[in-house]
Protein backbone atom coordinates (compact mmCIF):
# COMPACT_ATOMS: atom_id res chain seq x y z
CA UNK A 1 0.00 0.00 0.00
CA UNK A 2 2.85 2.46 0.93
CA UNK A 3 4.47 1.99 -2.32
CA UNK A 4 0.96 2.39 -4.33
CA UNK A 5 1.01 5.65 -2.43
CA UNK A 6 4.68 6.75 -2.96
CA UNK A 7 3.96 5.99 -6.95
CA UNK A 8 0.89 7.88 -7.06
CA UNK A 9 2.56 11.09 -5.76
CA UNK A 10 5.46 10.35 -8.35
CA UNK A 11 3.21 10.35 -11.11
CA UNK A 12 0.96 12.97 -10.71
CA UNK A 13 2.54 14.94 -13.52
CA UNK A 14 0.63 13.00 -16.40
CA UNK A 15 4.42 14.27 -18.20
CA UNK A 16 6.73 12.52 -15.71
CA UNK A 17 4.14 9.93 -15.45
CA UNK A 18 4.06 9.40 -19.62
CA UNK A 19 8.49 9.38 -19.82
CA UNK A 20 8.50 7.16 -16.70
CA UNK A 21 6.42 4.41 -18.29
CA UNK A 22 8.03 4.53 -21.76
CA UNK A 23 11.41 4.26 -20.58
CA UNK A 24 10.35 1.14 -18.50
CA UNK A 25 8.47 -0.25 -21.27
CA UNK A 26 11.86 0.19 -23.28
CA UNK A 27 13.93 -1.26 -20.28
CA UNK A 28 11.36 -4.60 -19.54
CA UNK A 29 11.70 -5.23 -22.93
CA UNK A 30 16.08 -5.28 -23.48
CA UNK A 31 15.56 -7.28 -19.96
CA UNK A 32 13.22 -9.46 -21.75
CA UNK A 33 15.69 -9.86 -25.23
CA UNK A 34 18.91 -10.36 -22.38
CA UNK A 35 16.59 -13.49 -20.48
CA UNK A 36 15.43 -15.03 -23.96
CA UNK A 37 19.39 -14.62 -25.05
CA UNK A 38 20.55 -16.38 -22.16
CA UNK A 39 18.57 -19.25 -22.74
CA UNK A 40 19.70 -20.05 -25.86
CA UNK A 41 22.46 -21.99 -24.26
CA UNK A 42 20.11 -23.83 -21.45
CA UNK A 43 22.08 -27.12 -20.80
CA UNK A 44 25.13 -26.14 -21.71
CA UNK A 45 25.86 -23.45 -19.23
CA UNK A 46 24.82 -25.97 -16.23
CA UNK A 47 25.59 -25.75 -13.10
CA UNK A 48 26.28 -21.99 -13.89
CA UNK A 49 23.69 -19.44 -14.66
CA UNK A 50 22.38 -18.03 -18.21
CA UNK A 51 23.86 -15.32 -19.17
CA UNK A 52 22.44 -12.79 -21.39
CA UNK A 53 23.59 -9.17 -22.24
CA UNK A 54 22.07 -6.95 -24.63
CA UNK A 55 24.17 -3.21 -25.24
CA UNK A 56 21.31 -0.59 -26.60
CA UNK A 57 22.46 2.93 -27.55
CA UNK A 58 20.90 5.81 -25.55
CA UNK A 59 18.52 6.78 -28.50
CA UNK A 60 17.13 2.41 -27.65
CA UNK A 61 19.20 0.79 -30.49
CA UNK A 62 20.79 -2.34 -29.76
CA UNK A 63 24.36 -2.25 -30.62
CA UNK A 64 25.25 -5.47 -29.44
CA UNK A 65 24.44 -8.74 -27.53
CA UNK A 66 25.95 -11.77 -26.46
CA UNK A 67 25.35 -15.04 -24.18
CA UNK A 68 27.31 -17.45 -22.29
CA UNK A 69 27.56 -20.28 -24.48
CA UNK A 70 28.90 -22.85 -22.29
CA UNK A 71 30.65 -23.02 -18.49
CA UNK A 72 33.69 -21.51 -18.85
CA UNK A 73 33.48 -19.68 -22.23
CA UNK A 74 34.19 -15.78 -22.56
CA UNK A 75 31.00 -13.75 -20.45
CA UNK A 76 27.58 -12.54 -21.87
CA UNK A 77 29.22 -9.11 -21.50
CA UNK A 78 31.98 -9.30 -22.84
CA UNK A 79 30.99 -10.26 -25.67
CA UNK A 80 28.29 -7.89 -25.97
CA UNK A 81 30.68 -5.49 -25.61
CA UNK A 82 33.05 -6.70 -28.33
CA UNK A 83 29.85 -6.73 -30.30
CA UNK A 84 28.82 -3.16 -29.55
CA UNK A 85 32.56 -2.09 -30.38
CA UNK A 86 32.41 2.00 -29.53
CA UNK A 87 29.03 2.43 -29.20
CA UNK A 88 29.54 0.97 -25.63
CA UNK A 89 30.25 4.44 -24.43
CA UNK A 90 27.31 6.05 -22.45
CA UNK A 91 25.66 3.18 -23.56
CA UNK A 92 23.16 0.76 -20.94
CA UNK A 93 23.83 -2.70 -20.99
CA UNK A 94 21.15 -5.17 -20.16
CA UNK A 95 21.71 -8.38 -18.18
CA UNK A 96 18.98 -10.79 -16.68
CA UNK A 97 20.97 -11.63 -13.77
CA UNK A 98 23.91 -10.01 -12.17
CA UNK A 99 27.52 -11.68 -13.28
CA UNK A 100 29.00 -13.98 -10.88
CA UNK A 101 32.39 -13.28 -11.17
CA UNK A 102 34.12 -15.55 -9.17
CA UNK A 103 37.29 -17.29 -8.42
CA UNK A 104 39.05 -13.87 -8.85
CA UNK A 105 37.59 -13.29 -12.34
CA UNK A 106 36.27 -10.31 -12.97
CA UNK A 107 35.37 -10.39 -16.56
CA UNK A 108 32.16 -9.78 -17.40
CA UNK A 109 32.86 -6.53 -14.56
CA UNK A 110 35.85 -5.30 -16.07
CA UNK A 111 34.40 -5.24 -19.66
CA UNK A 112 31.38 -3.24 -19.03
CA UNK A 113 33.61 -1.08 -17.13
CA UNK A 114 36.39 -0.57 -19.48
CA UNK A 115 34.25 -0.40 -22.51
CA UNK A 116 32.04 3.29 -21.21
CA UNK A 117 29.34 1.48 -20.47
CA UNK A 118 27.28 4.37 -18.29
CA UNK A 119 24.28 2.21 -16.91
CA UNK A 120 23.55 -1.07 -16.00
CA UNK A 121 19.66 -2.75 -15.63
CA UNK A 122 20.16 -6.05 -13.80
CA UNK A 123 17.00 -8.36 -13.87
CA UNK A 124 17.81 -10.32 -11.06
CA UNK A 125 21.05 -10.57 -8.44
CA UNK A 126 23.02 -13.46 -7.98
CA UNK A 127 21.03 -16.57 -6.11
CA UNK A 128 24.11 -17.46 -4.77
CA UNK A 129 24.23 -16.22 -1.37
CA UNK A 130 28.08 -15.63 -1.56
CA UNK A 131 28.08 -13.86 -5.09
CA UNK A 132 25.14 -12.33 -4.83
CA UNK A 133 25.30 -7.93 -4.37
CA UNK A 134 29.49 -7.95 -5.58
CA UNK A 135 29.26 -7.43 -8.82
CA UNK A 136 26.52 -4.78 -8.43
CA UNK A 137 28.67 -2.72 -6.02
CA UNK A 138 31.95 -3.21 -7.61
CA UNK A 139 30.26 -2.00 -10.69
CA UNK A 140 28.66 1.10 -8.75
CA UNK A 141 31.92 1.61 -7.30
CA UNK A 142 33.34 2.75 -10.91
CA UNK A 143 30.72 5.54 -11.19
CA UNK A 144 28.38 3.09 -13.38
CA UNK A 145 24.33 3.79 -12.11
CA UNK A 146 22.66 0.32 -11.97
CA UNK A 147 19.55 0.21 -11.97
CA UNK A 148 18.12 -3.61 -10.27
CA UNK A 149 14.34 -4.67 -11.44
CA UNK A 150 12.20 -4.57 -8.30
CA UNK A 151 14.55 -2.40 -6.44
CA UNK A 152 15.49 0.64 -7.78
CA UNK A 153 13.21 0.40 -10.21
CA UNK A 154 9.45 -0.88 -10.31
CA UNK A 155 6.59 -1.32 -12.53
CA UNK A 156 4.26 -3.70 -13.73
CA UNK A 157 5.84 -4.26 -16.70
CA UNK A 158 9.44 -4.33 -15.24
CA UNK A 159 7.67 -6.68 -12.43
CA UNK A 160 6.66 -9.20 -15.93
CA UNK A 161 9.98 -9.05 -17.16
CA UNK A 162 11.98 -9.89 -14.03
CA UNK A 163 9.59 -12.79 -14.11
CA UNK A 164 11.02 -13.78 -16.93
CA UNK A 165 14.74 -13.78 -15.81
CA UNK A 166 13.76 -15.77 -12.89
CA UNK A 167 12.11 -18.39 -15.03
CA UNK A 168 15.33 -18.78 -16.77
CA UNK A 169 17.46 -19.54 -14.52
CA UNK A 170 15.00 -21.56 -12.37
CA UNK A 171 16.98 -24.72 -11.78
CA UNK A 172 19.68 -22.39 -9.85
CA UNK A 173 17.30 -20.43 -8.11
CA UNK A 174 16.15 -23.77 -6.64
CA UNK A 175 19.35 -24.61 -6.14
CA UNK A 176 20.33 -22.16 -3.99
CA UNK A 177 17.61 -22.33 -1.65
CA UNK A 178 16.17 -25.88 -1.95
CA UNK A 179 17.54 -29.30 -1.57
CA UNK A 180 16.19 -31.02 -4.75
CA UNK A 181 16.91 -30.29 -8.16
CA UNK A 182 14.26 -28.20 -10.53
CA UNK A 183 12.21 -30.93 -11.64
CA UNK A 184 9.71 -30.67 -14.90
CA UNK A 185 7.35 -33.61 -15.50
CA UNK A 186 6.95 -34.12 -19.28
CA UNK A 187 3.94 -36.51 -20.64
CA UNK A 188 2.48 -37.10 -24.16
CA UNK A 189 -1.25 -37.63 -23.83
CA UNK A 190 -4.17 -38.48 -25.90
CA UNK A 191 -7.12 -36.42 -26.45
CA UNK A 192 -8.76 -38.84 -23.90
CA UNK A 193 -6.02 -38.84 -21.22
CA UNK A 194 -4.00 -41.52 -21.86
CA UNK A 195 -0.42 -42.05 -21.97
CA UNK A 196 -0.85 -45.29 -23.96
CA UNK A 197 -2.86 -48.32 -24.97
CA UNK A 198 -4.73 -50.90 -23.12
CA UNK A 199 -1.43 -53.05 -24.16
CA UNK A 200 1.02 -50.61 -22.59
CA UNK A 201 2.35 -49.52 -26.25
CA UNK A 202 2.66 -45.70 -26.60
CA UNK A 203 4.67 -44.69 -29.97
CA UNK A 204 4.01 -42.59 -30.76
CA UNK A 205 1.16 -40.24 -29.07
CA UNK A 206 2.31 -36.98 -30.15
CA UNK A 207 3.82 -36.12 -33.81
CA UNK A 208 7.40 -36.15 -34.73
CA UNK A 209 7.40 -32.10 -34.20
CA UNK A 210 6.17 -32.51 -30.37
CA UNK A 211 8.86 -35.08 -29.65
CA UNK A 212 12.12 -32.96 -31.46
CA UNK A 213 10.67 -30.25 -29.01
CA UNK A 214 11.31 -33.56 -26.08
CA UNK A 215 14.85 -33.80 -27.18
CA UNK A 216 15.56 -30.26 -26.42
CA UNK A 217 13.93 -30.84 -23.39
CA UNK A 218 16.46 -33.41 -22.45
CA UNK A 219 19.55 -31.31 -24.05
CA UNK A 220 18.81 -28.16 -21.03
CA UNK A 221 18.15 -30.98 -18.34
CA UNK A 222 21.20 -32.75 -16.19
CA UNK A 223 19.49 -35.92 -16.41
CA UNK A 224 15.74 -37.31 -17.55
CA UNK A 225 14.08 -40.51 -15.22
CA UNK A 226 11.73 -42.87 -15.61
CA UNK A 227 9.83 -46.00 -13.68
CA UNK A 228 11.49 -49.66 -14.38
CA UNK A 229 7.34 -50.12 -16.37
CA UNK A 230 8.56 -47.35 -18.78
CA UNK A 231 12.15 -49.61 -19.04
CA UNK A 232 10.05 -52.94 -19.27
CA UNK A 233 7.21 -51.70 -21.71
CA UNK A 234 9.51 -49.02 -24.12
CA UNK A 235 12.75 -49.72 -23.86
CA UNK A 236 13.58 -46.02 -24.27
CA UNK A 237 16.91 -44.63 -25.35
CA UNK A 238 16.31 -41.40 -23.70
CA UNK A 239 18.69 -39.28 -25.70
CA UNK A 240 18.62 -35.97 -26.76
CA UNK A 241 18.53 -36.27 -30.64
CA UNK A 242 18.84 -32.31 -31.54
CA UNK A 243 22.16 -32.79 -32.44
CA UNK A 244 23.81 -30.12 -29.99
CA UNK A 245 26.24 -31.40 -27.73
CA UNK A 246 24.46 -31.88 -24.20
CA UNK A 247 23.04 -35.11 -23.51
CA UNK A 248 21.35 -36.18 -19.97
CA UNK A 249 22.19 -38.62 -17.95
CA UNK A 250 19.50 -41.42 -17.91
CA UNK A 251 17.81 -42.48 -14.36
CA UNK A 252 15.92 -45.46 -14.00
CA UNK A 253 14.33 -45.39 -10.54
CA UNK A 254 13.11 -49.44 -9.88
CA UNK A 255 12.43 -51.22 -6.64
CA UNK A 256 12.52 -54.68 -7.40
CA UNK A 257 15.21 -54.02 -10.12
CA UNK A 258 13.08 -56.56 -12.39
CA UNK A 259 14.70 -55.38 -15.20
CA UNK A 260 15.13 -56.89 -18.69
CA UNK A 261 18.74 -58.05 -19.78
CA UNK A 262 18.82 -56.75 -23.03
CA UNK A 263 17.76 -52.66 -22.71
CA UNK A 264 19.32 -49.44 -24.79
CA UNK A 265 19.56 -47.99 -21.69
CA UNK A 266 22.45 -50.76 -21.00
CA UNK A 267 24.71 -49.23 -23.68
CA UNK A 268 26.54 -46.44 -22.00
CA UNK A 269 28.91 -45.98 -24.84
CA UNK A 270 27.01 -42.88 -25.57
CA UNK A 271 26.23 -41.38 -21.91
CA UNK A 272 25.68 -42.95 -18.53
CA UNK A 273 22.55 -44.46 -16.93
CA UNK A 274 22.11 -44.90 -13.09
CA UNK A 275 19.96 -47.05 -11.35
CA UNK A 276 18.46 -46.10 -8.21
CA UNK A 277 17.03 -48.77 -6.66
CA UNK A 278 15.87 -50.18 -2.71
CA UNK A 279 18.68 -51.32 -1.03
CA UNK A 280 19.63 -55.07 -1.36
CA UNK A 281 17.31 -55.40 -4.28
CA UNK A 282 18.79 -58.46 -6.86
CA UNK A 283 22.37 -58.19 -5.96
CA UNK A 284 23.23 -60.73 -8.91
CA UNK A 285 21.44 -58.26 -11.31
CA UNK A 286 23.16 -55.35 -9.89
CA UNK A 287 26.26 -56.57 -10.65
CA UNK A 288 24.85 -57.67 -13.87
CA UNK A 289 24.41 -54.07 -14.30
CA UNK A 290 27.92 -53.20 -12.93
CA UNK A 291 29.04 -55.54 -15.52
CA UNK A 292 27.52 -53.29 -18.33
CA UNK A 293 28.37 -50.47 -17.16
CA UNK A 294 25.66 -49.12 -14.91
CA UNK A 295 25.63 -47.60 -12.02
CA UNK A 296 23.52 -48.91 -9.34
CA UNK A 297 22.90 -46.70 -6.06
CA UNK A 298 21.04 -48.28 -3.45
CA UNK A 299 18.56 -46.22 -1.35
CA UNK A 300 17.40 -47.19 2.13
CA UNK A 301 13.91 -45.82 1.33
CA UNK A 302 13.78 -45.79 -2.59
CA UNK A 303 11.34 -42.72 -2.95
CA UNK A 304 11.09 -40.04 -5.46
CA UNK A 305 12.25 -37.38 -2.47
CA UNK A 306 15.43 -38.83 -1.44
CA UNK A 307 16.54 -39.58 -4.81
CA UNK A 308 16.17 -36.47 -5.50
CA UNK A 309 18.25 -34.99 -2.25
CA UNK A 310 20.98 -37.66 -3.29
CA UNK A 311 20.77 -35.91 -7.11
CA UNK A 312 20.85 -32.58 -5.47
CA UNK A 313 23.74 -33.35 -3.48
CA UNK A 314 25.66 -34.65 -6.53
CA UNK A 315 25.17 -31.53 -8.16
CA UNK A 316 22.47 -31.95 -10.44
CA UNK A 317 20.56 -28.95 -11.36
CA UNK A 318 17.79 -29.65 -13.53
CA UNK A 319 15.52 -33.23 -14.02
CA UNK A 320 12.79 -34.32 -16.92
CA UNK A 321 10.64 -36.31 -15.84
CA UNK A 322 9.36 -38.84 -18.41
CA UNK A 323 7.86 -41.50 -16.30
CA UNK A 324 4.48 -43.55 -16.66
CA UNK A 325 1.83 -42.59 -13.91
CA UNK A 326 2.45 -44.66 -11.57
CA UNK A 327 6.10 -42.92 -10.56
CA UNK A 328 4.45 -39.17 -11.74
CA UNK A 329 2.01 -39.57 -8.87
CA UNK A 330 4.31 -40.53 -5.90
CA UNK A 331 6.51 -37.95 -7.55
CA UNK A 332 4.20 -35.06 -7.32
CA UNK A 333 2.87 -36.29 -4.16
CA UNK A 334 6.14 -35.86 -2.44
CA UNK A 335 6.40 -32.41 -3.53
CA UNK A 336 9.30 -32.75 -6.16
CA UNK A 337 7.86 -31.46 -9.44
CA UNK A 338 8.07 -28.10 -9.92
CA UNK A 339 6.63 -28.07 -13.54
CA UNK A 340 4.62 -30.00 -15.57
CA UNK A 341 4.78 -30.32 -19.71
CA UNK A 342 1.79 -32.04 -21.32
CA UNK A 343 1.61 -32.54 -25.03
CA UNK A 344 -1.71 -33.22 -26.01
CA UNK A 345 -2.75 -34.58 -29.14
CA UNK A 346 -5.99 -34.77 -31.26
CA UNK A 347 -6.68 -38.37 -30.89
CA UNK A 348 -8.45 -40.82 -28.74
CA UNK A 349 -7.54 -44.40 -28.03
CA UNK A 350 -10.29 -45.59 -24.98
CA UNK A 351 -9.51 -48.05 -23.01
CA UNK A 352 -10.62 -48.07 -19.40
CA UNK A 353 -7.17 -50.09 -18.50
CA UNK A 354 -5.34 -47.87 -20.34
CA UNK A 355 -2.68 -45.80 -18.36
CA UNK A 356 -2.91 -41.95 -17.79
CA UNK A 357 -0.49 -39.26 -17.12
CA UNK A 358 -0.73 -39.41 -12.66
CA UNK A 359 -1.88 -42.55 -10.99
CA UNK A 360 -3.42 -42.44 -7.69
CA UNK A 361 -2.81 -38.98 -5.34
CA UNK A 362 -5.55 -39.38 -2.89
CA UNK A 363 -8.03 -36.62 -3.98
CA UNK A 364 -11.74 -37.27 -4.06
CA UNK A 365 -13.54 -33.88 -4.78
CA UNK A 366 -12.45 -31.35 -7.98
CA UNK A 367 -11.73 -28.59 -5.23
CA UNK A 368 -8.29 -30.41 -4.14
CA UNK A 369 -6.86 -30.45 -7.80
CA UNK A 370 -3.64 -28.77 -7.86
CA UNK A 371 -3.93 -25.85 -9.85
CA UNK A 372 -0.84 -24.71 -12.22
CA UNK A 373 0.45 -21.27 -12.46
CA UNK A 374 1.88 -19.32 -15.27
CA UNK A 375 0.18 -21.38 -17.58
CA UNK A 376 1.34 -21.32 -21.43
CA UNK A 377 -0.63 -23.05 -24.46
CA UNK A 378 1.52 -23.60 -27.93
CA UNK A 379 0.55 -25.84 -30.83
CA UNK A 380 3.16 -27.70 -32.16
CA UNK A 381 2.33 -29.32 -35.32
CA UNK A 382 -1.49 -31.36 -34.88
CA UNK A 383 -0.45 -31.08 -31.22
CA UNK A 384 -1.42 -28.91 -28.04
CA UNK A 385 1.46 -27.98 -25.28
CA UNK A 386 0.14 -27.07 -22.20
CA UNK A 387 3.02 -26.26 -19.85
CA UNK A 388 2.55 -24.65 -16.03
CA UNK A 389 3.95 -24.32 -12.69
CA UNK A 390 3.05 -26.75 -10.10
CA UNK A 391 5.35 -24.61 -7.14
CA UNK A 392 6.27 -20.84 -8.15
CA UNK A 393 9.35 -19.99 -8.93
CA UNK A 394 11.42 -19.02 -5.94
CA UNK A 395 11.49 -15.40 -5.86
CA UNK A 396 14.89 -13.75 -4.76
CA UNK A 397 13.39 -10.83 -2.94
CA UNK A 398 14.17 -10.10 0.24
CA UNK A 399 16.35 -12.57 0.64
CA UNK A 400 17.03 -16.66 0.06
CA UNK A 401 18.54 -18.05 2.90
CA UNK A 402 21.24 -19.92 1.88
CA UNK A 403 20.87 -23.60 1.95
CA UNK A 404 22.58 -24.15 4.82
CA UNK A 405 20.48 -21.41 7.42
CA UNK A 406 17.57 -22.47 5.67
CA UNK A 407 18.87 -26.10 6.67
CA UNK A 408 19.26 -24.71 10.49
CA UNK A 409 15.81 -22.87 9.99
CA UNK A 410 13.87 -26.04 9.60
CA UNK A 411 15.75 -29.19 8.91
CA UNK A 412 12.97 -31.40 7.47
CA UNK A 413 10.74 -28.97 4.93
CA UNK A 414 11.83 -26.16 3.11
CA UNK A 415 9.23 -23.24 2.33
CA UNK A 416 10.70 -22.23 -0.57
CA UNK A 417 10.14 -25.88 -2.54
CA UNK A 418 6.79 -25.48 -2.95
CA UNK A 419 3.55 -23.40 -2.49
CA UNK A 420 2.83 -22.74 0.84
CA UNK A 421 -0.83 -23.32 3.04
CA UNK A 422 -0.40 -21.36 5.56
CA UNK A 423 -3.34 -22.02 8.16
CA UNK A 424 -4.21 -20.32 11.74
CA UNK A 425 -7.23 -19.11 13.12
CA UNK A 426 -9.76 -21.91 13.18
CA UNK A 427 -12.34 -20.04 11.04
CA UNK A 428 -9.41 -20.00 8.27
CA UNK A 429 -9.88 -21.88 5.09
CA UNK A 430 -7.71 -24.71 6.57
CA UNK A 431 -8.10 -23.47 9.97
CA UNK A 432 -9.29 -27.17 11.03
CA UNK A 433 -5.47 -27.88 11.36
CA UNK A 434 -5.10 -25.53 14.23
CA UNK A 435 -4.97 -27.25 17.63
CA UNK A 436 -7.72 -25.45 18.41
CA UNK A 437 -10.16 -26.48 16.64
CA UNK A 438 -13.06 -27.82 18.20
CA UNK A 439 -12.41 -31.53 17.19
CA UNK A 440 -13.24 -33.65 20.20
CA UNK A 441 -10.25 -36.50 20.33
CA UNK A 442 -10.12 -39.27 22.67
CA UNK A 443 -6.80 -40.30 24.55
CA UNK A 444 -5.38 -42.96 26.75
CA UNK A 445 -5.28 -41.56 30.41
CA UNK A 446 -3.62 -43.31 32.58
CA UNK A 447 -5.19 -46.78 33.26
CA UNK A 448 -8.39 -45.68 30.99
CA UNK A 449 -9.68 -43.48 28.14
CA UNK A 450 -10.96 -39.75 28.07
CA UNK A 451 -11.80 -37.04 25.88
CA UNK A 452 -10.69 -33.89 25.80
CA UNK A 453 -12.36 -31.06 23.06
CA UNK A 454 -9.63 -30.40 21.04
CA UNK A 455 -5.68 -31.40 20.76
CA UNK A 456 -4.30 -28.34 22.38
CA UNK A 457 -6.53 -29.38 25.62
CA UNK A 458 -5.18 -32.90 25.66
CA UNK A 459 -1.67 -31.26 25.28
CA UNK A 460 -2.12 -28.95 28.13
CA UNK A 461 -2.58 -31.41 30.25
CA UNK A 462 0.29 -32.02 33.16
CA UNK A 463 1.54 -35.06 32.13
CA UNK A 464 3.46 -33.79 29.65
CA UNK A 465 7.33 -33.52 29.50
CA UNK A 466 9.60 -30.16 28.72
CA UNK A 467 11.55 -32.45 26.26
CA UNK A 468 11.17 -31.47 22.96
CA UNK A 469 11.16 -35.15 21.53
CA UNK A 470 8.21 -36.23 24.17
CA UNK A 471 6.33 -33.46 23.39
CA UNK A 472 6.68 -33.52 19.60
CA UNK A 473 5.31 -37.35 20.34
CA UNK A 474 2.65 -36.40 22.33
CA UNK A 475 1.65 -33.70 19.77
CA UNK A 476 1.84 -36.22 16.73
CA UNK A 477 -0.65 -39.25 18.65
CA UNK A 478 -2.82 -36.61 18.96
CA UNK A 479 -2.63 -35.46 15.71
CA UNK A 480 -3.06 -38.71 14.74
CA UNK A 481 -5.88 -39.49 16.87
CA UNK A 482 -8.20 -36.35 15.31
CA UNK A 483 -7.59 -37.06 12.05
CA UNK A 484 -8.29 -40.40 12.07
CA UNK A 485 -11.34 -39.82 14.17
CA UNK A 486 -12.74 -37.24 11.19
CA UNK A 487 -12.26 -38.87 7.78
CA UNK A 488 -13.12 -34.97 6.40
CA UNK A 489 -10.08 -34.15 7.85
CA UNK A 490 -7.83 -36.46 6.74
CA UNK A 491 -9.51 -35.80 3.57
CA UNK A 492 -8.61 -32.20 3.57
CA UNK A 493 -4.63 -33.05 5.03
CA UNK A 494 -4.48 -35.55 1.81
CA UNK A 495 -5.83 -32.80 -0.52
CA UNK A 496 -2.39 -30.82 0.23
CA UNK A 497 -0.12 -33.36 -1.23
CA UNK A 498 2.59 -31.24 -2.70
CA UNK A 499 2.03 -27.88 -0.35
CA UNK A 500 4.33 -27.21 2.91
CA UNK A 501 1.95 -26.85 5.94
CA UNK A 502 2.66 -23.71 8.09
CA UNK A 503 1.18 -22.84 11.17
CA UNK A 504 1.15 -18.83 10.73
CA UNK A 505 1.37 -17.77 14.53
CA UNK A 506 3.61 -15.11 14.59
CA UNK A 507 4.24 -15.45 18.83
CA UNK A 508 4.69 -19.48 18.80
CA UNK A 509 8.39 -19.87 17.42
CA UNK A 510 8.14 -23.95 18.15
CA UNK A 511 5.36 -25.11 16.77
CA UNK A 512 4.77 -22.08 14.26
CA UNK A 513 6.07 -20.52 11.93
CA UNK A 514 7.22 -16.95 13.36
CA UNK A 515 6.27 -14.05 11.81
CA UNK A 516 8.84 -13.70 8.97
CA UNK A 517 9.46 -17.75 8.54
CA UNK A 518 11.62 -17.60 11.68
CA UNK A 519 9.20 -20.14 13.67
CA UNK A 520 10.53 -24.18 14.03
CA UNK A 521 6.74 -24.45 12.38
CA UNK A 522 7.06 -28.43 14.29
CA UNK A 523 3.35 -28.35 14.24
CA UNK A 524 3.36 -27.95 10.30
CA UNK A 525 5.76 -30.27 10.03
CA UNK A 526 4.20 -32.92 11.88
CA UNK A 527 0.82 -32.57 9.58
CA UNK A 528 3.25 -33.59 6.79
CA UNK A 529 4.59 -36.18 8.61
CA UNK A 530 1.44 -37.86 9.48
CA UNK A 531 0.06 -36.74 5.98
CA UNK A 532 3.09 -38.94 4.09
CA UNK A 533 2.17 -41.99 6.37
CA UNK A 534 -1.50 -41.58 5.31
CA UNK A 535 -0.20 -41.61 1.63
CA UNK A 536 2.09 -44.27 2.11
CA UNK A 537 -0.93 -46.46 3.57
CA UNK A 538 -2.97 -45.47 0.59
CA UNK A 539 -0.78 -46.73 -1.64
CA UNK A 540 -0.32 -49.68 -0.17
CA UNK A 541 -3.76 -50.66 0.49
CA UNK A 542 -4.58 -49.66 -3.31
CA UNK A 543 -1.67 -52.30 -3.99
CA UNK A 544 -3.53 -54.80 -2.13
CA UNK A 545 -6.50 -54.24 -3.61
CA UNK A 546 -5.08 -54.86 -6.99
CA UNK A 547 -3.65 -57.73 -5.82
CA UNK A 548 -6.98 -59.28 -4.47
CA UNK A 549 -8.52 -58.48 -7.43
N1 LIG B 1 3.14 -41.06 -23.30
C1 LIG B 1 4.06 -40.79 -22.42
O1 LIG B 1 4.48 -39.63 -22.27
C2 LIG B 1 4.62 -41.87 -21.60
C3 LIG B 1 4.04 -43.10 -21.61
N2 LIG B 1 4.52 -44.09 -20.83
C4 LIG B 1 3.79 -45.36 -20.82
O2 LIG B 1 3.31 -45.58 -19.50
C5 LIG B 1 3.30 -46.97 -19.20
C6 LIG B 1 4.08 -47.22 -17.93
O3 LIG B 1 3.48 -46.49 -16.89
P1 LIG B 1 3.83 -46.80 -15.36
O4 LIG B 1 3.59 -48.22 -15.07
O5 LIG B 1 3.09 -45.80 -14.57
O6 LIG B 1 5.41 -46.57 -15.37
P2 LIG B 1 6.44 -45.76 -14.46
O7 LIG B 1 7.46 -45.17 -15.37
O8 LIG B 1 5.76 -44.81 -13.58
O9 LIG B 1 7.09 -46.90 -13.64
C7 LIG B 1 6.56 -47.39 -12.43
C8 LIG B 1 7.65 -48.11 -11.72
O10 LIG B 1 8.56 -47.17 -11.17
C9 LIG B 1 9.29 -47.81 -10.14
N3 LIG B 1 9.30 -47.05 -8.90
C10 LIG B 1 10.36 -46.90 -8.10
N4 LIG B 1 10.08 -46.16 -7.04
C11 LIG B 1 8.81 -45.82 -7.14
C12 LIG B 1 7.96 -45.04 -6.32
N5 LIG B 1 8.37 -44.48 -5.18
N6 LIG B 1 6.69 -44.89 -6.71
C13 LIG B 1 6.26 -45.43 -7.86
N7 LIG B 1 7.04 -46.17 -8.70
C14 LIG B 1 8.31 -46.36 -8.33
C15 LIG B 1 8.65 -49.20 -9.94
O11 LIG B 1 9.48 -50.03 -10.72
P3 LIG B 1 9.73 -51.59 -10.43
O12 LIG B 1 8.39 -52.22 -10.70
O13 LIG B 1 10.77 -51.95 -11.39
O14 LIG B 1 10.13 -51.69 -9.01
C16 LIG B 1 7.29 -48.99 -10.57
O15 LIG B 1 6.72 -50.19 -11.00
C17 LIG B 1 3.92 -47.65 -20.40
O16 LIG B 1 2.89 -48.17 -21.18
C18 LIG B 1 4.63 -46.55 -21.15
O17 LIG B 1 4.63 -46.79 -22.53
C19 LIG B 1 5.59 -43.91 -20.00
C20 LIG B 1 6.22 -42.71 -19.98
C21 LIG B 1 5.77 -41.57 -20.74
N1 LIG C 1 5.13 -42.15 -26.20
C1 LIG C 1 5.63 -40.91 -26.20
C2 LIG C 1 6.68 -40.53 -25.33
N2 LIG C 1 7.18 -41.44 -24.46
C3 LIG C 1 8.38 -41.21 -23.68
O1 LIG C 1 9.53 -41.23 -24.50
C4 LIG C 1 10.31 -42.36 -24.19
C5 LIG C 1 10.96 -42.94 -25.42
O2 LIG C 1 12.08 -42.15 -25.72
P1 LIG C 1 13.12 -42.56 -26.84
O3 LIG C 1 13.36 -44.03 -26.77
O4 LIG C 1 14.36 -41.78 -26.54
O5 LIG C 1 12.53 -42.15 -28.17
C6 LIG C 1 9.36 -43.30 -23.54
O6 LIG C 1 9.97 -44.25 -22.70
C7 LIG C 1 8.52 -42.36 -22.71
O7 LIG C 1 9.21 -41.91 -21.59
N3 LIG C 1 7.12 -39.25 -25.36
C8 LIG C 1 6.63 -38.35 -26.26
O8 LIG C 1 7.07 -37.19 -26.27
N4 LIG C 1 5.65 -38.71 -27.11
C9 LIG C 1 5.12 -39.94 -27.13
O9 LIG C 1 4.25 -40.20 -27.94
Amino acid sequence: MAMAALSFRLCSSPLICRATLDHHATDASFIRRAADLSEMSAGLTSPHPNFGCVIATPSGKVAGEGYLYAQGTKPAEALAVEAAGEFCRGSTAYLNMEPGDCHGDHTAVSALVQAGVGRVVVGIRHPLQHLRGAAIREMRSHGIEVNVLGEDVQSKVLEDARKCCLLVNAPLIHRACSRVPFSLLKYAMTLDGKIAASSGHAAWISSKLSRTRVFELRGRSDAVIVGGNTVRQDDPRLTARHGQGHTPTRIVMSQSLDLPEKANLWDVSEVSTIVATQRGARKSYQKFLASKGVEVVEFDMLNPREVMEYFHLRGYLSILWECGGTLAASAIASGVIHKVVAFIAPKIIGGSKAPSPVGELGMVEMTQALNLIDVCYEQVGPDMLVSGFLQPVPDLLPVIPSEDATFEIDPSVNPFESSIIFFYKTWDLYGSFSNFSPHPIRMPFGDDYRTWSSVEHYYQVPHNSPFNDVKIEVMYMALKCKFSTYPHLKTMLLSTAGSVLVEASPHDLFWGGGREGEGLNYLGRLLMQLRSEYLGESSVSAENTSLAL
